[in-house]
Parts: structure tokens; C-alpha cells; sequence
């Protein structure tokens, strides 16, 4: 690549100009009648950290859980717009809802171990997708569990059950099963809200690492968190996307009255 196009991208990566790995197009979402997300455009950079902050019931959830169809699961729950990944509308028919879910993995609030082994916590997600021989899977086993740094701390009981781990391990292994399936979008809805100060710190440190290789989306309540970990912040507020840009610019200089509102404590 010559020197101008190396810089050329810098600028575009600098101004978030980068492809998307998600688009989302005049997103509307209903619970039966109750409309929770009205009219959402916004892009997610590939392998960027995006913040989804605003004040409780303002459909930050919602939103992610258009993203991989988590909503599926639930009659009376609808989308309508567009929100393409890699060239299809994933709330249109006739997509592989599984696929979709192996391909945009999801963590939740609340650390959720399958009651199986922490080797079985990984490999089971694995095999839904894959068929990898004995040796492969402990080999992915302990990849991903190396990268989510709990590898010297479980490497002895990896047939202990996942469920016997602290909160904080918890949540480790519950990222680790998400990226083994090898995603390229990892969603977070809250990952370090039941956690204590130092698992907060290790599973921002983790994202800092993740975000070289996945494009990663994570909802918080936690103004410094975003500050931390992301590279751009969406406010929502209402079922509104009120305003998006550069972590900076968004903490220093939002365009919105009720964005500064929000992140200096004012209301939420
Ligand atoms: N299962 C449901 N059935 C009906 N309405 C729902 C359901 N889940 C959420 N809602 C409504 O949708 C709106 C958005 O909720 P959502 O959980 O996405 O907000 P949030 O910003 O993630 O909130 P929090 O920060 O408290 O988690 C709220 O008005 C909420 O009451």
C-alpha cells in the first residue's frame, strides 16, 4: 500500500469513515404496541468500540437485541427498517437466525454459565457450528481462554463446573464462549454491572484487546466506562438516537442539550 493510501485510510479510520460492520437504516422496534425504538440510523465501525448510554427504558437493550434477532424468541416483539450485515437486512426473512447468533455474539448483564463444565461452556456453542476433532477443540478451548485471560486460573479444572467460578470469572468465560464461534460483532448489554471494581477493570482491559479483532457494541450506565472503552458513544434517549459521535466530542462538546443533560448527571 503506498504511503498516501496508508494515510488516506488513517484520516478515514480517524473520522470513523471506515466500512461498517452493521448499518442500521430508519430502525423502528415494537413491543405489541408499544413502540421502543423509533426511526434509528447509525453505523458501527468495524473493530471499533461503540457505547450505547442513556437513561433507563430508553431502548439501548432493545437495540442490541435487534442486532443478532435476539427478539425472535418472543411472539409480539417486531422490527422494521433495515440493519445490514455484511450485505443482508438481518430482520428481513428468510435469514439463518443461528448463523446470525454464532456471527454477532452477545454478553449479558448478568454472568450466565451453562450448568457444564467450563470446557463444556465453550465447546458446546463450538460444535453447533463446527466439527473440529479432539485436539482442534482443546485447542480453541484454550485459545480463547487465554484471551480472556482466565487460562492460568482454570487450566487445572476445566472439567469443574463453570457455575463453581466467581462472578468476575464468570463473566470471562461467558465472553470467551462468545468469541470461540468466532464472531465478527460482539454485543454487551452491561457486561461489568454485577461485578466488583477490580473484574470491571480486567473486562475493560479484555475489550481493549478484543476491539483489534472484532467490531464490539456495549451498552453501559457507567459515564467513565464509556469514556474508557469506547471509541464512539450513541445517546439515546426516549427510543431516540439523539446524538452520536467521537467518544471525545460527545464528553466535551455534544451538539445536544439533553446529551450534556445526561452525561453530567443532570437527569437519568
Ligand atoms: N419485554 C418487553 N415488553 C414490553 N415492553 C418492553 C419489554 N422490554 C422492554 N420494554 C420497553 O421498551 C423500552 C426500552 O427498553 P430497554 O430495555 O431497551 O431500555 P434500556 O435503555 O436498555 O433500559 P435499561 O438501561 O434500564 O436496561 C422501555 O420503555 C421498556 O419498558
Amino acid at each position: 500500500m503506498s504511503g498516501t493510501a496508508v494515510s488516506e485510510r488513517a484520516v478515514a479510520e480517524k473520522a470513523g469513515l471506515d466500512k461498517p460492520a452493521i448499518s442500521v437504516r430508519n430502525l423502528d422496534f415494537y413491543y405489541g404496541e408499544n413502540k421502543a425504538l423509533r426511526n434509528i440510523s447509525m453505523e458501527f465501525p468495524t473493530r471499533k468500540v461503540t457505547g450505547m448510554i442513556g437513561p433507563s427504558g430508553c431502548g439501548k437493550s432493545t437495540l442490541l437485541r435487534v442486532l443478532n434477532r435476539m427478539y425472535d424468541l418472543y411472539p409480539g416483539q417486531r422490527a422494521t427498517g433495515e440493519v445490514m450485515f455484511d450485505g443482508r437486512n438481518v430482520i428481513a426473512p428468510g435469514m439463518d437466525v443461528n448463523r446470525l447468533r454464532a456471527r454477532v455474539g452477545m454478553v449479558f448483564q448478568k454472568p450466565t454459565p451453562f450448568p457444564m463444565s467450563i470446557y463444556d461452556n465453550i465447546a458446546f456453542g463450538v460444535k453447533l457450528h463446527e466439527k473440529l476433532s479432539r485436539s482442534e477443540m482443546d485447542g480453541r478451548v484454550e485459545d480463547v481462554l487465554r484471551r480472556v485471560a482466565l487460562w492460568g486460573e482454570v487450566r487445572d479444572r476445566l472439567r469443574a463446573s463453570a457455575t463453581a467460578l466467581s462472578g468476575g470469572q464468570q463473566q470471562r468465560l461467558c465472553i470467551a464462549r462468545t468469541i470461540a464461534t468466532r464472531p465478527e460483532v460482539v454485543l454487551l448489554d452491561e457486561p461489568t454491572s454485577a461485578l466488583d471494581p477490580v473484574s470491571t477493570a480486567r473486562i475493560e482491559e479484555l475489550l481493549d484487546e478484543l476491539k483489534k479483532e472484532f467490531t464490539i457494541a456495549i451498552v453501559t450506565h457507567n459515564m467513565q466506562q464509556a469514556a474508557r472503552c469506547a471509541d464512539q458513544v450513541a445517546f439515546f434517549y426516549l427510543g431516540e438516537l439523539i446524538e452520536m459521535d467521537s467518544t471525545d466530542r460527545i464528553f466535551t462538546a455534544p451538539r445536544e442539550t439533553r446529551t450534556q443533560d445526561y452525561i453530567t448527571g443532570r437527569f437519568g
